[in-house]
């Protein structure tokens, strides 16, 4: 428009000049000088008249060039710290300027070239100006539109990548490049080519309508599943094209542009004039344009015009604008749905009777992906798997906080087991959610034995229920029972750790999660199995485990793991951009059942409470009642309530331990038997765990009631502020000595029978007079008996008739091979916090390695008479009245 108004401005000049010059010639009568200066003026001051209007033509034209120099700035003048900032698609892309020329007027505007562009571009091969535009127009369209909606395709057969070597940065940025390298060879040409017609096909067939005809106007119509523009720039042609290939080409070229694909071909003319392309090159001549005619200036009458090209920019301002570009589309491109988006299009309050069927993500077309467990036509039991920081956490709480939308307490039973390091799923414990049966974070792996022989017996509970109503499953069980039964989903995050400890832990973990894959469908109990990596996993049948999991959600990670988790020869998730994208495989693994999608970010953890304390308020409200069981690995548990311990103890005279490491976490007490060499021997380093073990023994003395006297001799020599309350409550009956000739061995020995005494012994390492080398003898007559004597013979005699001897060793390797013979009237023993070796050596008997017994949050009772070993925690703290 500012050119037609400058050509406007020189007609009407033309013409007043013309005007004057016929006034002037028209005068039959000889010219006066007068005549001819009044002529010469008028000209002069009609040529000043148009320099104005000129001035004003180019000074409109100056403004409109430097709005659109705002947005598309010529290459040179990129700035280091200037935002790229592009958030729409250009209706015109600047490339280079035209000078337009009058007389001696001139004027300079920028060269724009309508977008999106209508047809494909080829140009000459050899020719170094035009690889120039080609460059210039590949920067033009990364700098032009917003950054997370270019993708470009690049194949150089010949210069192996050097052709676009100012581009090759950008090869690291899966969303600009999704093959994330530059194609040579002639098969995978043909792969990415045959994809890109694919996709073209599917437009136009699917996506496109009288409304909405074109790339544009669909993108304009579906922002949420916008299509990125593909620019594919491919060198060399006709070198690696196959027959396919340029069968491909050609229908790219044809259909590409009005799809939002642009093809820019660099023809090698000498080979593409051989006969065999004789086709293949009029085909392309046909649907294509030549770059050059888009650089071509139309002169207007008697405005002569020049194209200037755009300059190529400095290396610096490049290499920043390639960084930035490459930033910019990282923030782009992320997934901007949230988890609430999923929940738009479901009944809430489903029945579970037909499985679970809930929505985790989206096709990247926009399509809903469901995650359906436990339907006759569906999977029964998942395997996520995804390298750390692929968004595998991200996706269990979308999945679980989706469940729970989608389905009352009544009709969902969660076990969540997470064996990371971190407290991801506390946030359903507190407060606990009320579909959740158990929230256990940082598990020991004896404890997830435990969860899942908890689940043996659910299996077990619901197999007696379906026989007595003659049904063979769980869903023929509720339409014939009319009984809301839920159904079961454990997660275990990270359940490779389960395999990780001892050969028992994970022959156990190995039986029991065969089994419920096996069975657990007709019983209505799902597991999900989640983890980092596969490698590594030393579980014999782990591949017939894995077998069993017909869902696969894989995120992203290595080929080698790809291949474990979704199928061998499937390395889909290798290729995956994670988060947020993930595959789900409904098919055992199969490629052809590959369903690529993208998954919602769940939310900072304020915001997941928040929609949580949502749920809980609502569930709540409609009558659900709480049934979660927490369990917290990383600390060990506080004493139970007062009256808790004291009924535990007085039933029958029984010695409280701690917690037991079973899935209703009962107390683990022992009964105080009559018995030889029933005395009690704990071994460990940690203060804590040994004023908690300490303060349950005062406890456990006290609430019997039956012994007349607790003697305490304080080897350590440490105060017993830990378990005051405990000694409180002993009253009368507790002595503590300090020195050991004052510890009355001698009468409680004579006591044996008499009068009920529980001897402790707390740090017999300490105590040297305690220990003997020797071995134990009778006192000769006249030879009073050393200490170490009477302690033996108490030990030895006591038990049988009710006065034991409970000893606490804190580091036993200074006294545990010197008082072997003492020790083996010691047949119940504590370990806790000290190294295998000791801890072996402790309790003996073939027990084996007592994997873990080093961590500061359990502990072991091993019954030598009867070899049985209790994992068990420690309580760290006293009872609460
Ligand atoms: N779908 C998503 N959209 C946006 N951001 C996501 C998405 N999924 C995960 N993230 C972000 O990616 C990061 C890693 O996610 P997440 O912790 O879920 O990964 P992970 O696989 O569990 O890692 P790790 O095993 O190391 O804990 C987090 O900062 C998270 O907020």
């Amino acid at each position: 428009m500012v050119i037609a108004k400058l050509h406007k401005a020189i007609v009407h000049y033309q013409e007043g000049l013309m005007r004057i010059d016929r006034e002037f010639t028209s005068t039959k009568r000889a010219v006066s000088e007068d005549q001819e200066r009044n002529w010469s003026i008028r000209k002069s001051n009609w040529q000043a008249y148009f320099s104005k209007e000129w001035e004003k033509n180019v000074n409109a034209i100056t403004k409109v060039s430097s709005r659109l120099r705002q947005h598309q700035r010529a290459f040179v003048d990129f700035s280091l710290d200037q935002p790229l900032m592009v958030s729409e698609i250009p209706s015109g892309l600047v490339l280079g300027s035209q000078q337009f020329s009058f007389e001696q007027f001139s004027c300079n505007v920028p060269q724009v070239i309508p977008f999106p562009f209508t047809s494909a571009f080829t140009f000459s091969q050899d020719d170094a100006e035009q690889r120039q535009y080609a460059h210039c127009l590949l920067l033009r369209l990364l700098s032009a539109l917003p950054p997370s909606q270019v993708e470009l395709i690049l194949i150089d057969p010949l210069q192996q990548g050097q052709s676009v070597e100012p581009f090759l940065p950008l090869l690291k940025v899966k969303q600009i490049v999704p093959q994330g390298h530059v194609l040579t060879r002639a098969d995978e040409i043909e792969a990415v080519l045959g994809k890109l017609t694919d996709e073209i096909e599917e437009m136009i067939q699917k996506r496109f309508n009288k409304k909405v005809p074109n790339w544009l106007e669909y993108n304009a119509t579906n922002t949420d599943t916008s299509f990125p523009y593909k620019v594919g720039m491919i060198f060399d042609v006709p070198e690696q094209i196959s027959e396919k290939s340029s069968w491909f080409l050609g229908r790219i070229c044809e259909n590409g542009p009005r799809c939002g694909v642009l093809p820019i071909i660099a023809i090698d003319e000498q080979n593409m004039e051989g006969r065999r392309y004789e086709k293949f090159s009029t085909t392309i001549k046909k649907l294509t344009t030549q770059l050059t005619e888009l650089l071509l200036c139309t002169p207007s009458g008697d405005l002569s015009c020049t194209y200037f090209p755009e300059q190529w920019p400095r290396p610096d301002l490049l290499d920043s604008f390639i960084e930035r570009f490459v930033r910019d589309c990282a923030t782009n491109t992320r997934f901007k749905k949230t988890m609430p988006d999923l929940w738009v299009d479901f009944v809430k309050g489903e029945t579970t009777l037909n499985g679970f069927d809930i929505p985790i993500g989206w096709t990247p077309s926009g399509d809903f992906v469901n995650l359906r467990l436990g339907a006759t036509n569906s999977g029964h039991h998942v395997l996520l798997a995804g390298k750390t920081g692929s968004g595998k956490s991200n996706l269990l709480h979308v999945l679980i906080h989706t469940l729970c939308e989608k389905y009352s307490p009544e009709e969902l039973d969660l076990y969540l087991l997470d064996y990371k390091e971190s407290t991801e799923f506390n946030i359903y414990a507190t407060p606990p959610v009320p579909h959740a049966r158990l929230v256990a974070t940082e598990s020991d792996p004896e404890y997830g034995v435990t969860v899942l022989r908890h689940l043996v017996e659910e299996l077990e509970t619901r197999s007696r229920l379906f026989k007595s109503k003659n049904a063979k499953d769980f869903e023929e069980y509720r339409k014939l029972s009319g009984i809301q039964l839920p159904r079961v989903l454990l997660v275990i995050d990270e359940f490779q750790v389960l395999f990780s400890e001892s050969r028992q832990v994970a022959e156990a973990v190995e039986q029991l999660l065969s089994m419920f894959l096996k069975q657990g469908r007709s019983f209505g109990i799902h597991i999900l199995l989640a983890t980092q990596t596969l490698k590594g996993i030393n579980a014999q049948s782990i591949g017939s485990i894995i077998t069993q999991m017909g869902c696969r959600i894989a995120l992203a990670c290595g080929q080698e793991d790809s291949a474990v988790i979704l199928g061998s020869g499937n390395w889909a998730a290798a290729k995956l951009c994670s988060p947020p994208e993930g595959i789900i495989n409904n098919a055992n693994g199969d490629k052809s059942d590959n369903v690529k999608f993208m998954i919602p970010f769940a939310g900072e953890s304020d915001c997941r409470r928040e929609l949580l304390t949502e749920l809980i308020k609502r569930t709540c409200s409609s009558g659900s009642i709480v049934k979660a069981k927490v369990f917290s690995g990383a600390f060990p548990p506080e004493m139970p309530l007062y009256s808790e311990c004291r009924l535990a103890c007085a039933q029958e005279e029984a010695l409280l331990l701690g917690e037991s490491l079973t899935f209703f976490a009962k107390l683990l007490t022992v009964p105080l038997i009559r018995r030889s060499a029933f005395n009690v021997l704990f071994s460990g380093y940690n203060d804590d765990i040994h004023d908690g073990l300490l303060a349950a023994m005062l406890y456990s003395l006290a609430f019997t009631g039956s012994f007349n006297e607790i003697v305490y001799f304080n080897a350590r020599g440490v105060s017993l502020g830990g378990v005051s309350s405990a000694v409180q409550e002993l009253g009368a009956r507790f002595k503590m000595f300090d020195d050991i000739s004052e510890l009355p061995l001698q009468a409680i020995l004579d006591d044996i029978g008499t009068r009920r005494i529980a001897l402790i012994v707390d740090g017999l390492d300490s105590e040297k007079a305690l220990q003997s080398a020797t071995t134990f003898r009778l006192p000769k007559p006249g030879e009073p008996p050393t200490p170490a004597d009477l302690l033996k013979c108490i030990a030895e005699d006591g038990p049988r008739k009710g006065t034991f001897v409970f000893t606490f060793v804190d580091r036993w390797q200074r006294c545990g091979s010197i008082c072997k013979e003492l020790f083996s009237f010691f047949e119940l023993r504590v370990a806790y916090c000290m190294n295998e070796d000791d801890a072996g050596s402790l309790v003996s008997g073939g027990i084996g390695k007592l994997k873990g017994i080093e961590k500061p949050n359990r502990a072991v009772f091993v019954n030598k008479m009867t070899n049985e070993i209790t994992w068990f925690r420690p309580y760290i703290q006293e009872s609460t009245r």
